[in-house]
């Protein structure tokens, strides 16, 4: 089935312009939205805890701070940007007792609402706008004139207005610039998942891990090695945003692209491919979620001592080493929150 591909033409900027908008969380994502909806001419506020350490950096940028009830009280589109591990309780405690007949409740990521940890009453919207980029990178662009690509989804049409409400809400941060796909949450939430896991984020980064350690175990230099399977990967992927892998393979010498049509699929083999459907088969029958949930819920000891491994790995000291004498290239992404 065609998708519905929709640009800033197709939306009308003035259905959120007239909403009065709370952003729950300032993170990665939050300081996105948040600051773009105001600088595309949206009422925002943020609601964070009291302690939270992101309220001295959205008062910092001139937001207006209060807690997650209070900005849920005032507001009458309600757009849940804290961690998925932590909504379930924040919609409980804060958001559903302040929701009022024709609000709309807001997601970044399906995540919730798909594994139905959230479970919204009849009479308010539920949508979903989800950029397809970091959050740091999705304002980026916006204050360069860009825009990340955005997907959106209705669950729930309370007042009938529900697409035309996320369109715009997706046009205020910039994603019709670059194009809004019409998903559901099901989708979203499954190939997000799929995607950060075997290729953007989980493939991405153990392919990297294991090229270093393969170069560096045979006697290479780490700073070859570094430069070789690391910072190149962006200059490559640049090419293949640009213009697909047929782009990138015509920029690339025809050594390369001999070695890359006859190499890539032994390293990217049939056994990678299936584990890549068990991985998927874990998203879909809920075994990802149910495990995610129970390590949050126990305090994250596993992810912890992984992340911590991950930064120990040797090419984070030598990257860190050439980085620095690389001024452009560490663009710190706090520069924008
Ligand atoms: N990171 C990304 O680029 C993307 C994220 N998403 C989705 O966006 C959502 C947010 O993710 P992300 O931006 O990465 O999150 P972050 O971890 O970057 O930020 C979370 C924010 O929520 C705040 N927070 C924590 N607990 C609470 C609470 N009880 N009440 C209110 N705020 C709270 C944190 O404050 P404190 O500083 O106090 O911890 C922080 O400001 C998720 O659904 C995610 O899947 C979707 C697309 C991409
Ligand atoms: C790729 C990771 C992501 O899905 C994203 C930035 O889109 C996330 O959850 O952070
Ligand atoms: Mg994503
Ligand atoms: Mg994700």
């Amino acid at each position: 089935m065609a998708v519905e591909i929709f640009y800033d033409d197709d939306a009308d900027l003035s259905i959120i312009q007239g909403r009065k908008v709370a952003v729950i969380g300032y993170g990665s994502q939050g300081h996105a939205h948040s600051l773009s909806l105001r600088d595309s001419g949206v009422d925002v506020r943020i609601g964070l805890p009291e302690g939270s350490k992101s309220r001295a950096k959205a008062e910092e940028q001139g937001l207006r701070v209060l807690t997650p009830a209070e900005a849920s009280a005032e507001a009458d589109l309600i757009m849940i940007l804290a961690p998925d591990t932590k909504q379930r309780f924040i919609y409980e405690q804060d958001i559903a007792p302040n929701l009022k007949d024709g609000d709309a409740i807001f997601f970044g990521h399906g995540f919730n609402i798909r594994y139905d940890l959230i479970k919204p009453p009849a009479n308010v919207d539920v949508a979903m706008v989800a950029p397809k980029g970091p959050g740091h990178l999705v304002r980026r662009q916006f204050v360069d004139g860009k825009g990340v690509p955005a997907l959106i989804a209705v669950e729930q049409d309370a007042t009938g207005n529900a697409q035309a409400l996320a369109l715009s809400y997706a046009a205020a941060i910039g994603g019709a610039r670059a194009g809004v796909i019409k998903t559901t949450f099901t989708e979203e939430t499954e190939t997000d998942l799929f995607g950060e896991q075997a290729v953007l984020c989980g493939g991405a980064s153990a392919l990297v891990q294991t090229g270093f350690e393969v170069l560096t175990e045979a006697g290479y230099a780490p700073e070859i090695a570094y430069f070789e399977v690391l910072h190149e990967l962006k200059l490559i992927v640049d090419l293949m945003y640009e213009g697909g892998i047929a782009r990138q393979r015509y920029s690339i010498s025809d050594t390369a692209e001999y070695g890359d049509l006859t190499r890539g699929p032994r390293v990217i083999s049939p056994a990678v491919k299936e584990e890549m459907k068990k991985i998927l088969g874990e998203i879909q029958d809920g075994t990802f979620a149910r495990e995610w949930v129970a390590e949050d819920e126990a305090g994250r000891p596993n992810f912890t001592k992984l992340e911590e491994q991950g930064n120990q790995h040797p090419i984070e000291a030598t990257g860190k080493k050439l980085r620095d004498l690389m001024s452009w290239v560490d663009r710190p992404i706090t520069e924008t929150a």
